[in-house]
Formats: structure tokens, C-alpha cells, sequence
């Protein structure tokens, strides 16, 4: 599917999009700075030095200072954003939006009072004919992105502390670092350009404050999280903007309504699988992508919802006009529970037949409802559920290719987990022989 921008066609309209977010960050955040008594003081004592206090081009500063509200939306500006500057300076809202076009603000309140500018002026309205061969121009990109694998793991903390604090000969830990050997030197043989690696945060991102279902990280760096014990002594990770705003335009084209996060901590939810399959680095050795799912507050999207949105990934992935190399992690589970007379819940059987069928039947397992999870694999045994976006992911889902088992393995326990982990390479096959 390839990215609608038509909304660009509008005359005398800017929409705000990831590229005028991305554009305009430190403008609209600066404008945000302005929320306090304190601060607005500050900037009306000096604008220029409280300009010069943030990261912004000279441009954006000499919008602001110039009053001129056209170029702060060329620069990235949005204008509820720059409302809050506007306030600052005393500005309504009416004479902001007025001062954009070009009227005295006479002349502007006049026609609002007279009924507003017609939206069926010519002026106002989309050329059709451009309209129509943007539509036409849609063709699939010559050369694009696509999945190579998908990589399931679980997430443990102990997992990272035994990494951290030099435990893994010990007897309790050697045979969960065994497992994953082969997976490392796998990973060392196929870094790819970007993993979207899909976890849940636990409560170290997002607080009570704000529970999005799923939050895509459209940043360009994501520092460790502090989870109590100081965050764990890995390298921050670098994100993919470019990519990750392509794939928050395509995805939510698609229906699916994501929160994108341009700032956040990531915790042992996503640094644990970093280690388990890249070992102790300096600096992860690709880009990463964070796409957090909710699995902590009730209601959690079924698997159902999630191997859709795993499908409407690869096609988003595939959509992208660069030639990248993308694996999708799946991260969380297997079957454990950390809470109430319960605890310590661990089904080997399940947690089998769950990785037989993630192989060899996804489509059937994405129906598996939520009570099954959580009466077979405990109540944090939910996490699971994110395996399937990375499993919609791959081809043979919807017979564009086929899938082989690179690796798989399963251990009981790990601190209250039992541990499973599998490769699975894609074997994408291009279009022209489908
Ligand atoms: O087994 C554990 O200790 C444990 C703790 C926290 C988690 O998020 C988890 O997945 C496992």
C-alpha cells in the first residue's frame, strides 16, 4: 500500500504530519515550555535568549520573532502548539489564524462575521485533475524493504541481571545461555538494517497515566529504563525515524490506530532479547524500532488483532521504497505467573503446542481467546500474544513465501518463567512470481 498524501493538495493548508513533526519537534515542544507562569515571564523578559535556550533552526526562531505564523507551520509548527505562544504574547486565536492570510484583522473579523470564507471558492478547493494522477501515480516501489525473520523470545529481568552481573556459567543459568548459543552466532551472521521489536513495557514508560494499546517508537534514540536497580549497564537504542514514521503512516492507514512515542525509556521487556541474542555490546549493531503493547492493563488486544497487525506490518514494511533488511522480534511469555496464591504457574504442554502451532498453524492459534492464556500459561503468560505480530509478519501468512525453523528451544525455569525461544527465517517471494 502506498502512503496517501494527497491531504497535501489542499490549497492554503498545511496538515501536520510525522514529516512536519519530525520537522517542527523542538518548535512545538519549545511552544509547550510555555505552560507555566514562570517560563512565559522568562521568554517575555527575553525572547530572544529563551530562543536561543532550544534546539531550533534559525528559521523557526525568526518566525517567532518576526510574528510570522505562515513560516512557524512551514518550520514544523502546529498551530495548537503555537497557540500557547500566541497566548503568551496575548494573541487570540482569531487573530492568530487571521494573521496567516494575508487580511488585516479587520478585514478578517469582517468576513467572519459575514459567514466565513466560502469553502466553494475556487481558491479554496482541490485541483481534481492533480488529485486524480497523484491516485494514479501508486505503483509498487521498485526496490523495497522486507521481513527476513522473526525472532520469539522471552524477557525476563533475571535473564539481563545474570547477563550483567557475570552469572551465566553458573549451573541455574547455563542451560538458558545454551540455548540461545546457536541464536548468537545466527544473529552475529544476519544483523539486519532494522529490527521492529515488538515487547510490553512494565510500568517503566507509561504509568497509570496513559495505558495505549499500541505505542510504535518513532524516535531517534531510546535510553534504558531505571526499573529500581539502576538501568542495566546496555547501550541506549537508536531508532529509525524515517522508517518508523512510514510505517505509523501506513499502519494507521490500515486501520490500526497507534500511539507513536518520539521519547521513551525502554525497559528489560526489550533490552533482555538485545543481550540474549547480541551479547555484551558497546552499541547495539542495528537500528531498533520499539512497538510496545499493552498486556499489563485489562482489556489487552486479542491475538487475533495482533496477527492482523503483524500482516498489515510486512505489507507496511514492503511498502517502504528502500531495499532494508527487517526482522521482527516477538518478545514476552512463555507461560508464567508472578502474582497471587498461583504464582509460579508453568505448563509445558502448553507452551509446546503453542510453538508447534506459532509454526505450523498461526492463523488457527490467532484465535486462541484470552482466557486460555491466562487458565494455561498464567496471568503474565498473556505476553504471548505478541509473538503473533511477529508471526502475521512473515510471508506464508498470507502466500507470499514460506518459513523454515532456524533454531528452537525451551527451558523451565527461569527465575518464575518458563524460557522459549525460536527462529524462523522468511523466505519472502517477490511479486512477479506470485
Ligand atoms: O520471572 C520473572 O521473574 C519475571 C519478572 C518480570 C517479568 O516481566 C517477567 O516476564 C518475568
Amino acid at each position: 500500500m502506498a502512503i496517501d498524501r494527497s491531504y497535501r493538495l489542499v490549497p492554503g493548508t498545511t496538515i501536520f504530519d510525522a514529516e512536519q513533526s519530525a520537522r517542527g519537534y523542538h518548535l512545538n515542544q519549545f511552544c509547550m515550555s510555555l505552560m507555566t507562569a514562570e517560563n512565559r515571564a522568562a521568554y517575555l523578559a527575553d525572547e530572544r535568549a529563551y530562543l536561543d535556550a532550544w534546539p531550533l533552526r534559525e528559521e523557526q526562531k525568526r518566525a517567532l520573532l518576526e510574528r510570522d505564523l505562515n513560516a512557524a507551520m512551514r518550520e514544523g509548527g502546529n498551530i495548537y502548539f503555537l497557540a500557547k505562544w500566541g497566548a503568551t504574547l496575548g494573541f487570540s486565536f482569531q487573530q492568530m489564524a487571521g494573521s496567516m492570510t494575508g487580511m488585516t484583522e479587520q478585514e478578517y473579523r469582517d468576513m467572519m462575521v459575514s459567514g466565513g470564507r466560502s469553502a466553494t471558492a475556487p481558491a479554496s478547493r482541490i485541483d481534481h485533475a492533480v488529485l486524480e494522477a497523484a491516485h494514479a501515480d501508486q505503483a509498487p516501489p521498485a526496490e523495497h524493504a522486507a521481513v527476513s525473520a522473526a525472532v520469539f523470545t522471552s524477557h525476563v529481568p533475571a535473564i539481563g541481571a545474570a547477563i550483567d552481573h557475570g552469572k551465566t556459567d553458573e549451573p541455574y543459568w547455563q542451560p538458558v545461555f545454551a540455548g540461545y548459543e546457536h541464536s548468537r552466532r545466527w544473529a552475529a551472521e544476519h544483523v539486519p538494517d532494522v529490527i521492529v521489536l515488538v515487547y510490553n513495557d512494565h510500568a517503566s514508560a507509561f504509568d497509570l497515566s496513559l495505558v495505549p494499546t499500541f505505542v510504535l517508537g518513532t524516535g531517534a534514540a531510546y535510553p534504558t529504563a531505571d526499573e529500581g536497580y539502576g538501568p542495566r549497564p546496555v547501550p541506549g537504542v537508536e531508532g529509525d525515524p524515517e522508517l518508523a514514521a512510514h510505517l505509523a503512516h501506513c499502519l494507521i492507514q490500515d486501520d490500526f490506530d497507534l500511539t507513536l512515542a518520539n521519547e521513551m525509556p525502554v525497559d528489560h521487556g526489550l533490552t533482555v532479547p538485545l543481550s540474549l541474542m547480541f551479547g555484551e555490546v558497546e552499541r547495539w549493531p542495528c537500528k531498533v524500532i520499539p512497538l510496545h503493547v499493552n498486556v499489563v492493563q485489562y482489556p489487552v488486544p486479542s491475538g487475533a488483532r495482533c496477527f492482523e497487525l503483524g500482516r498489515a506490518l510486512r505489507r507496511a514494511v514492503e511498502s517502504y521504497p528502500r531495499p532494508l533488511d527487517v526482522q521482527v522480534w516477538g518478545t514476552g511469555g512463555m507461560s508464567h505467573q508472578l502474582q497471587g496464591p498461583r504464582a509460579g504457574l508453568i505448563n509445558r504442554e502448553w507452551d509446546n503446542a503453542f510453538l508447534d502451532r506459532l509454526v505450523a498453524d498461526p492463523a488457527g492459534l490467532a484465535r486462541v481467546p484470552h482466557l486460555e492464556y491466562v487458565e494455561e500459561a498464567g496471568s503474565e503468560g498473556i505476553e504471548l500474544v505478541m509473538w503473533l505480530i511477529a508471526r502475521g509478519a512473515l510471508s506464508d501468512v498470507d502466500d507470499g513465501g514460506s518459513v523454515d525453523v532456524e533454531h528452537r528451544f525451551y527451558h523451565v525455569p527461569a527465575s518464575n518463567t518458563a524460557v522459549g525461544h525460536l527462529i524462523l527465517n522468511n523466505h519472502h517471494r517477490p511479486a512477479e512470481e506470485n
